[in-house]
């Protein structure tokens, strides 16, 4: 950003950009307000241009009409130019620092229609400092509607992490291009909807993050041309549920039987159980070693303590997809020794015991945890939360999945995502693209399963379809 800023600044007359920022801003708050003529704004002001893109933009809904109150934070760097357009519009400013505007500044807040937060944009460092926090909490408590610029206040643009006090707003309104903040948990959480004002930016073509959306979803998924036959189309192999826990094997199954693979082969202690749900399964109890020629392999929902399963499958020259149990049981230097694609996929409980570190701070900085799992096992690493990221070895843009739900927090949910990701392994993806593509149909395919309700794990899998044709459409 900061580069193309500075790209792009160069050849424009002074301010232009920050007007276009102020503009789109202007717009969507006008947007969010109905009307703008009567309505009380309050802009929250810090010292960099972030304050400065919040005032011109308050200018401009005060010259439609709306009563503009500007709170500085440091009223002696405020943005000049911004501020004496405020002025010129008609608005007030007030200080924060000043005892005698403290009691007016809560009484703005409190009467808001519509909070601007401007205290901070890509420019911030850290949560927010302790003058300034007590206005995000002001903002809070209001009935007004929170609008931050750029990003909210108080989280890490970069990284998704929130290390203190930050501005919860409902509407983002960000220039230029998404920042991974806005897209990953728990900033994600603080931003609302986000909305993106083009300013015109030339950006650079290998981003940070990027979220796959329909369209790209749909070209890379596997369609049988007119030659394919059940091999032509990929087998699967499933190794995975136990005594204790033949529900797993019966949940990756229905996952795999609809990634697009030509067959589903299962492998384990449950084929009755799998047979009698799913009678299409290829079942044996031979163990992976003896299971006859897959595509690629699925290890580890439910699968206890079989650790031989587990070797047996990392030993094999084809994609293997490592999940649950499996995370566990893998031999990190197997797992690094592998010359075909590996792709795990622990959630942020999982990912803590493989890093040996609390789930606390892999949730903390999930984007962090993803890049440092793919690293040091050598993987594609799919961590499943409410935002899933997807990370390669050897760096790359780590993928963000946003189509989940929180109703997917379901028993059982994992297994359906691992066997849909194995099924498309075995079709042909590479272990990034079938590790995204999965999260974001078993996404849809919660939404549409639970519609407001809970529901279960075989609910998600009978929905994949729903989901693949929703996208293809
Ligand atoms: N550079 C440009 O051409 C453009 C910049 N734009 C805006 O400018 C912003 C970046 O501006 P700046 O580089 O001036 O930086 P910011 O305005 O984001 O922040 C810098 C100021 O915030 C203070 N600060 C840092 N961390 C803080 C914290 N935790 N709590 C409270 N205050 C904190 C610093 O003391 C510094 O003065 C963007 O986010 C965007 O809103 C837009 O106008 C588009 C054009
Ligand atoms: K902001």
């Amino acid at each position: 950003m900061r580069a193309a800023e500075r790209e792009l600044m160069a050849r424009l007359p002074e301010g232009a950009l920050m007007q276009r920022a102020a503009a789109g801003l202007a717009a969507a708050c006008a947007e969010l307000m109905g009307r703008v003529y009567g309505r009380r704004v309050v802009l929250l002001v810090g010292s960099g241009d972030n304050g400065g893109d919040a005032l011109y933009a308050g200018a401009r809904l005060a010259r439609r009409g709306a009563g503009v109150t500007a709170v500085l934070l440091s009223p002696e760097r405020t943005h000049p130019g911004g501020l004496a357009a405020l002025r010129r519009a008609g608005g007030r400013a007030l200080a924060t620092r000043q005892k005698e505007d403290a009691a007016a500044v809560e009484r703005a807040i409190r009467s808001a229609d519509l909070v601007v937060d401007g205290i901070v944009g890509i420019g911030g460092k850290g949560g927010l400092r302790p003058d300034a926090a007590p206005l995000a909490e002001l903002a809070e408590a209001s009935r007004a509607a929170v609008v931050a610029v750029d990003l909210p206040s108080g989280v890490e643009a970069d990284t998704g992490e929130v290390r203190g006090a930050a501005i919860r707003a409902d509407l983002t309104v960000t220039f230029g291009t998404h920042k991974p903040g806005l897209l990953i948990d728990p900033a994600r959480e603080y931003a609302g909807s986000v909305r993106l004002v083009d300013i015109g930016l030339s950006l650079p073509d290998e981003a940070e993050a990027e979220a796959l959306q329909h369209a790209d979803v749909a070209a890379l998924l596997p369609v049988p041309g007119a030659e394919s036959d059940k091999y032509r189309r990929g087998v699967v192999g499933i190794a995975a549920g136990s005594s204790r826990y033949p529900g797993a094997a019966v949940l990756a199954v229905a996952g795999a039987l609809r990634g697009g693979a030509g067959a589903v082969r299962y492998v384990g202690p449950a084929g009755d159980a799998v047979i009698a749900r799913f009678p299409e399964t290829l079942v044996s109890d031979q163990g992976p070693k003896r299971a006859g020629r897959v595509q690629a392999w699925v290890v580890g929902p439910g699968a206890g303590d079989d650790a031989q399963s587990v070797a047996e499958v990392l030993a094999q020259d084809v994609p293997v997809l490592v999940d649950a149990d499996g995370l566990r049981l893998a031999d990190r230097d197997l797992v690094r020794a592998r010359k075909a694609p590996t792709l795990m996929t622990p959630h942020a409980g999982e990912a803590a015991a493989l890093l040996g570190v609390s789930r606390g701070s892999v949730e903390a900085a999930r984007l962090h945890s993803v890049r440092e799992l793919a690293e040091r096992y050598g993987a594609t690493v799919l961590l499943k939360g409410s935002t899933t990221l997807v990370a390669s070895p050897g760096g790359g843009p780590v993928r963000v999945n946003a189509t989940g739900t929180s109703w997917l927090a379901t028993a059982g949910s994992g297994d359906v995502l691992s066997g849909l990701a194995g099924s498309l392994l075995a079709a042909g993806l590479s272990a990034l693209d079938a590790g995204s593509v999965a999260a974001y149909l078993h996404g849809l395919a919660g939404r549409f399963a639970a519609d407001g309700a809970p529901m279960g794990a075989h609910d998600v899998s009978e929905s994949i379809r729903s989901a693949w044709r929703d996208v293809m459409s």
